[in-house]
């Protein structure tokens, strides 16, 4: 069963392109992860799946209907980007106020309790830090027992063991038949949570495939060396960028690389290799030609 859909959906902001005729369904009981640099359109494609904003062209469904119906919003989470907490308002009455908005919530405790956030009942949402806030927020989107839940950057600012505490009230919430879309700068955020990762850029769908198939994907890695002389053509390199006599390459294998380095007699010093970060791996992806 498909809880959302996109068919050939496009949205500008006057002449900016934001998305670019994608199409996309999610069915029941999936994780799925949007990836994408700054900018590719994915908070775009969450609002426009969750009616703040209609396409410019092309179709949205949200559980077989228009995202804009309050049916069909009965049954939806979401957690937006930026979220704006009432600051005098405890969180426990924050919590109730969202949840008497539902026929059937989780009980205030148990909400509170899944997310690892019930030592905050009590705490005005003024005084809270950013990540206590931004717990509270993403722990919101699940008061009313959604079927679908749409989550943009969850665990952004968020330390190690607070992220953890959220994965874990995600994952049960997909345990028993919850339905999750969320885009993270993270690739772990996306490994620990999802198995489907739809890559997005340039406000068009590039990659829609298995975690592990974008993992191997985006697993370039960046050789940094220091040479006088310039490099020789190297198989295998995808970008190349120069700072003096300090050389950075972009290679899906960089032992490979080295090997080659040193076969072909470059006098090379101080080499580094580290993985190159998800936002480098993306820009290469955009770089290829499409394969959607
Ligand atoms: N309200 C708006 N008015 C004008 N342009 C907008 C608006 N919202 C988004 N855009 C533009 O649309 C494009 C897609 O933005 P969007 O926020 O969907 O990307 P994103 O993938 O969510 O980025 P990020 O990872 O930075 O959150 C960008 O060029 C952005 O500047």
């Amino acid at each position: 069963m498909i809880l959302a859909r996109a068919v050939d959906v496009s949205r500008h902001y006057g002449d900016t392109v934001a998305l670019d005729h994608v199409s996309l369904d999610i069915a029941a009981g999936e994780i799925v992860g949007l990836l994408g640099p700054n900018g590719a359109g994915k908070s775009t494609l969450i609002s426009l799946l969750t009616g703040v904003r209609k396409p410019s062209s092309g179709q949205v469904e949200l559980l077989g209907a228009d995202p804009r119906r309050p049916e069909s919003r009965r049954h939806l989470g979401v957690t937006p980007q930026e979220t704006g907490l009432p600051g005098t308002l405890r969180v426990g009455e924050v919590v109730d106020f969202v949840r008497a908005h539902y026929p059937d919530p989780l009980p205030r405790a148990e909400l509170l309790s899944r997310f690892g956030i019930s030592d905050l009942v009590r705490r005005q949402t003024g005084g809270l830090s950013g990540g206590q806030k931004r717990r509270v927020a993403v722990a919101l989107a699940f008061a009313g027992r959604p079927k679908i839940v749409f989550l943009d950057e969850p665990t952004t600012g968020l330390d190690v063991e607070a992220r953890r505490a959220l994965w874990d009230g995600i994952r049960q919430f997909h345990a028993e038949g919850g339905t999750i879309v969320l885009t993270s700068h993270y690739l772990e955020e996306i490994e620990a949570l999802a198995r489907r990762a739809v890559v997005i850029g340039g406000g068009r769908v590039l990659v829609d495939d298995t975690v592990d198939a974008v993992r191997g994907l985006v697993a370039v890695r960046r050789v940094s060396l220091t040479s006088a002389v310039p490099l020789p053509a190297l198989d295998g390199v995808t970008a190349t960028d120069r700072e003096g006599d300090r050389w950075h390459l972009l290679s899906p294998d960089a032992d490979q690389l080295v090997r080659d380095l040193v076969t072909a007699g470059v006098t090379f010093t101080d080499l580094e290799i580290r993985p190159a970060s998800l936002e480098e791996a993306f820009l290469r992806l955009l770089e290829e030609p499409c394969p959607a």
